[in-house]
């Protein structure tokens, strides 16, 4: 088994990892005769199809290619890099602290509408082991309800709703759980609130039965596997490898492998130390962010400015939609370089409630320069 610095990609994709695989099996890297030539920072592309082809639950699933994926997803890997931290500088480059381009921002969204989209775990909250225990400082929560005050915000997150909610205590905003399967209004106290009704959208609703006894199979099958959490989202099941040995990484593959084969309506996706499980619906974050802004009823304007920040493979659906609209923004969430659709980078949340203040600032400065009527 050998180490190998590769880059997944895919033209239809727009996400590319750079991952540490190590390389076992040749039937999903290729062989030394199959190798495309290293590319300039010492990096094989590889067919991100080819990997996804192998992640797939029917047809044959290899369990090594999911292992690899997992490993993907630490960054732990990719922090031992040494072409990851080459380019570091070009990465910057191409996607600038969003800090330092806040002037340049704010000249880019004058005379629209700002419209805000936080992501929640590792974008408002740091990401810890356990999932139950991700809170959000009381200053970011100050921070968020003047933003929400400032501008239409909505929360986009993995979580199941009611969960994220009860870390963020923010009735003001819009709310979109599982993925943005589960989307709700603000409850109160929101200017930007539309119409007297409760915006209420769950598209997966169908699935809450299956979803229910999947996490229940989850919890019996992987108690066998130390750290493992198996979390339920509503519509969607995390199964959590964050505080698993990374030896037993491939047991717990094939644990939700065996269980996921049963059910063709599942699909597995992956975040950060974390195996999520979904319907098969056309469905999200970047759905959920056109569904809002046309609730908010930005569905035509051009004068509307949406700023996605999130930090995770799943927000990259959210960052390629406002690519695809030439509106507003995504501002990736990340200290380690990725291959993304967002414009800009913060590195931590500390450095997002940096940037969330600010705006709230300007905003309230560009409210006091404007003239009485
Ligand atoms: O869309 P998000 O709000 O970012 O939700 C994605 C997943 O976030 C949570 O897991 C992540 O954060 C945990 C707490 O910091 C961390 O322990 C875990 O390793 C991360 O993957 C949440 O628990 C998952 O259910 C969400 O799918």
């Amino acid at each position: 088994m050998t180490n190998q610095n590769v880059v997944v990609s895919d033209p239809k994709s727009t996400i590319n990892l750079a991952i540490t695989v190590h390389v076992s099996d040749s039937s999903i890297f290729p062989t030394a005769a199959q190798k495309p030539p290293a590319a300039p920072g010492g990096y094989i592309s590889i067919s991100r199809k080819k990997l996804l082809k192998n992640l797939e639950i029917n047809g044959g699933a290899r369990i090594n290619a999911w292992v690899d994926s997992m490993r993907a997803s630490s960054p732990t890997h990719l922090k031992s890099t040494p072409s990851i931290t080459d380019d570091q500088g070009s990465w910057i480059l191409h996607h600038p602290s969003a800090l330092d381009m806040f002037e340049q921002i704010i000249e880019a969204s004058k005379g629209k509408q700002i419209v805000m989209f936080l992501d929640y775990d590792g974008t408002l909250s740091p990401i810890v082991d356990d999932p139950d225990r991700a809170f959000m400082s009381k200053k970011m929560r100050a921070t968020v309800r003047k933003l929400a005050k400032c501008f239409p915000t909505a929360i986009v997150s993995g979580r199941c709703r009611d969960k994220v909610y009860n870390f963020v205590r923010l009735a003001e905003l819009y709310y979109a759980g599982s993925h943005g399967m589960d989307i709700k209004g603000p409850a109160k106290g929101s200017k930007y609130k539309k119409g007297s009704e409760a915006l209420i959208f769950q598209p997966a609703s169908e699935f809450l039965p299956m979803i229910d006894e999947v996490y229940k199979e989850l919890i019996e099958k992987t108690k066998s596997t130390p750290g493992a959490k198996v979390e339920n989202n509503k519509f969607c099941v995390s199964v959590h490898f964050r505080c698993v040995d990374e030896k037993k990484w491939s047991e717990l593959a094939q644990v939700v492998r065996s269980v996921l084969k049963d059910y063709p309506k599942l699909r597995l996706t992956q975040g950060r130390k974390v195996l999520e499980i979904r319907p098969t619906i056309k469905w999200d974050k970047g759905k959920a962010l056109e569904f809002l802004l046309e609730s908010l009823g930005f569905a035509n304007c051009t004068d509307v400015f949406p700023v996605y920040i999130g930090d995770d493979r799943t927000d990259e659906d959210a960052f390629k939609v406002l690519r695809e609209r030439g509106q507003g923004f995504g501002i990736l969430v990340s200290k380690f370089p990725k291959d993304t659709n967002a414009s800009y980078s913060l590195q931590e949340p500390t450095q997002v409630m940096d940037f969330l203040q600010r705006l709230v600032e300007w905003k309230q400065v560009s409210l006091r320069g404007q003239p009485r009527l």
